[in-house]
């Protein structure tokens, strides 16, 4: 692919870029290296404030960056705009929180026979992040934010769609105050990541992608034994229980499945609805679904914009059409809008069977497949057949379904009566094919750090003073 800004509005390519070569991206993990070598040794209480400082930015560019993103992949200007909302909170966060989070951890010195003994974070370099364009700034910051807190470098190999916004990442941390080459973005092409994961100086790289992408980031960093976290494919189950709101069910459904135009891990994809409530359930969920404004992006009151690319469309239209040809009904939607830009209208589908490809794999688009269950056990179990497990979802107000559900779900994250979000204060991750490691939080911070185990035993001089003082006595 290109790197290329093309609005997918209109289908319009608005400007081009040229990759990097091969020695430009090696001059540039140069200078990785040489930032890392001071950086590392700022406090963290400086790394707060830059980190402050880049929120404060973030504040103030607020308006012109929410226009970016959409003009880059579509997605709505208020989603734009809580996008860069939220990231400037994750900075606050990692700014706030940050420092407590590096103090050296005690442990039991009398234990182990130490005058102290004790674990402290350290950085651990270069860390390279390959970020997909559906959340541009977001997926960037949330790998940033506690990367550079912890004092590591940042290599940011953004997605070729984004390449404005990915500049402006760079600028923003540059403005904010930060060392200089302390966060660089690579101008590249997916092809030239294995190169800067295998060269020395790189420590390490997390991928938010497909599951694809990281089975080949996973095998080239096992190749050269580097520490990945991969965040990848989700097809998070949606599940509604006849003790449920089911007006606020399918409210939150909707939201759920075409937050970001449909495009997110951590949509709910698949429903499972239990058979008493099903035909009520069904009836609300397409109403809200039919009414849902589809539009130009930039308009202030469209709630689904586009879908990012015209091959991601296609996509969609042939999990869509494979589906219906093998007996799939569709109750709204099931279309293209027509006219430039690459639409997609919200759909439902009902009458999902294992045949169909989109039972085991990943729908990226405004696209919801709904079930008809007779019991938790049954939704829980199908929606443990699937490869990923990302988020999930249960909605129920019986207590003894929501300890099931927790307790046999499939899935990094288990929300109860709610849709699955990330917030810098939960750990964000999947299990399965859904990759590995965990983002946010302290456990997000702790992936690209050395916790090194440190013991320290009596100063000889000590032990030299106390042999003399009782061989005086
Ligand atoms: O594709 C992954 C989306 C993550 C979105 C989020 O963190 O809210």
């Amino acid at each position: 692919m290109a790197i290329a800004t093309i609005n997918p509005a209109t289908g319009e390519t608005l400007k081009t870029y040229e990759p990097l070569t091969d020695d430009a991206v090696d001059e540039r993990i140069g200078r990785a290296v040489e930032a890392f070598r001071a950086y590392r040794l700022t406090s963290p209480q400086e790394r707060a404030g830059w980190l402050r400082a880049a929120a404060d930015v973030l504040d103030a560019d607020a308006d012109a960056v929410a226009e970016l993103m959409v003009t880059e992949m579509g997605k709505t200007l208020a989603s734009a705009k809580a996008e860069v909302g939220k990231c400037a909170k994750g900075l606050r966060y990692y700014a706030e929180h940050g420092p407590a989070m590096l103090e050296p951890r005690p442990a039991d010195a009398g234990a182990v026979g130490a005058e102290d003994a004790y674990v402290v974070h350290q950085p651990i370099g270069v860390v390279l992040a390959v970020m997909p364009w559906n959340f541009p700034l977001w997926q960037a910051m949330r790998f940033a934010a506690p990367a550079l807190m912890a004092g590591n470098v940042g290599l940011l190999k953004h997605a070729s769609n984004v390449p404005q916004t990915a500049l402006y990442i760079e600028e923003l941390f540059r403005k904010a105050g930060f060392p200089a080459d302390v966060f660089q973005t690579l101008l590249v092409g997916s092809s030239a990541v294995e190169r800067v994961l295998r060269d020395d100086r790189v420590a390490a790289a997390t991928l938010t992608g497909s599951a694809p992408a990281g089975q080949s980031v996973a095998s080239i960093a096992g190749d050269v034994l580097k520490k990945t976290v991969l965040e990848l494919g989700g097809s998070d189950p949606y599940i509604v229980m006849p003790s449920a709101d089911l007006d606020r069910a399918a409210e939150v459904a909707v939201t759920a499945r075409c937050q970001n135009n449909g495009q997110s891990c951590i949509a709910a994809k698949r429903f499972f609805v239990h058979r008493d409530v099903a035909e009520e359930f069904t009836r609300l969920f397409a109403e809200k679904l039919s009414a849902l404004v589809v539009g130009d992006p930039m308009a202030e009151d469209t709630q689904v914009g586009p879908l990012a690319t015209e091959s991601g469309r296609e996509d969609v239209e042939k999990y869509v059409a494979d589906a219906v040809g093998k007996g799939a009904t569709v109750v709204t939607g099931g279309e293209r809008v027509d006219g430039p830009g690459w639409f997609y209208r919200p759909t439902l589908l009902t009458g999902v069977t294992p045949e169909m490809d989109l039972y085991a794999e990943e729908v990226f688009g405004p696209v919801a497949a709904l079930w008809t269950v007779d019991s938790l056990e049954e939704a829980v179990e199908i929606a443990n057949s699937h490869p990923y497990g990302l988020g999930s979802n249960l909605w129920s107000e019986d207590e003894q379904e929501r300890s099931t559900f927790i307790r046999d779900v499939q899935a990094g994250m288990a929300f109860v009566n709610g849709m699955v979000t990330s917030y810098p204060e939960l750990p964000f991750g999947g299990v399965k094919q859904s990759g590995y490691g965990r983002e946010l939080t302290e456990l997000g911070m702790y992936e690209f750090t050395n916790a090194k185990t440190v013991w320290i035993g009596p100063r000889s001089s000590q032990q030299a003073e106390g042999t003399t003082a009782s061989a005086s006595e």
